[in-house]
């Protein structure tokens, strides 16, 4: 069985969306302290994208979150593989998501870092894929709704694969 990549995002039209959330970023975080959280690895290629793209004061943190493993659907269960380096309290964190799907890794997220006593937290997606979401969080930043396919791509895998491909595609068999 032979795989291969349909683009369902351009690289060219998510550099413009990411360069328009950046700017919108970028207003509303003029004088804050912000902390962008990269949740990987997923979000590793937009995050850095993003981080470019706002022009305020920032840091730049990472968390290992899974809960995937392997196959296309949530085992339900979210795995943190990695915490932050720093405290968060009193800070403005953005939450730097690659996809939000089911809801449940960013849902878990959210509920852990207001323990953290940190200033607002907030969220900002690159992709939403509503069909198949359980749990309700609002996206204050949000790349692209798409239908309810599996999609690589930009840092997203299927089984740690296509990461790398530079823009969002379904998996085709044939
Ligand atoms: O809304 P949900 O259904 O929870 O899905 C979204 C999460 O799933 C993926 O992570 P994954 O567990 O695949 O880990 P990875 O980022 O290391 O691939 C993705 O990067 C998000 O973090
Ligand atoms: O559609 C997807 N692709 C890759 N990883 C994911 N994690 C949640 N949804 C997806
Ligand atoms: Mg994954």
């Amino acid at each position: 069985m032979s795989e291969r990549i349909a683009t369902m995002i351009g690289k060219e039209e998510i550099a413009k969306r990411v360069q328009e959330l950046g700017a919108q970023i970028s207003n509303d975080y003029k004088d804050g302290s912000l902390v962008l959280v990269c949740v990987l690895k997923g979000s590793f290629v937009f995050a850095a994208d993003l981080a470019r793209a706002i022009d305020s004061n920032l840091r730049v943190d990472f968390l290992g979150v899974r809960s995937y493993g392997e196959g296309t659907d949530s085992s339900g269960v979210v795995q943190i593989t990695q915490d932050l380096s720093r405290p968060i309290a009193g800070e403005d964190v953005l939450i730097v998501e690659d996809i939000v799907d089911t809801g449940l890794t960013i849902a878990h997220l959210m509920d852990l870092f207001r323990t953290r006593g940190p200033r607002s937290v907030r969220v900002c997606a690159l992709l939403t894929k509503p069909a198949r979401a359980k749990v309700q969080v609002k996206i204050d930043y949000l790349g692209f709704t798409i239908e309810d396919r599996f999609v690589v791509g930009y840092g997203l895998d299927f089984a740690e694969k296509y990461r790398n491909l530079p823009f969002i595609g379904v998996v085709e068999r044939s």
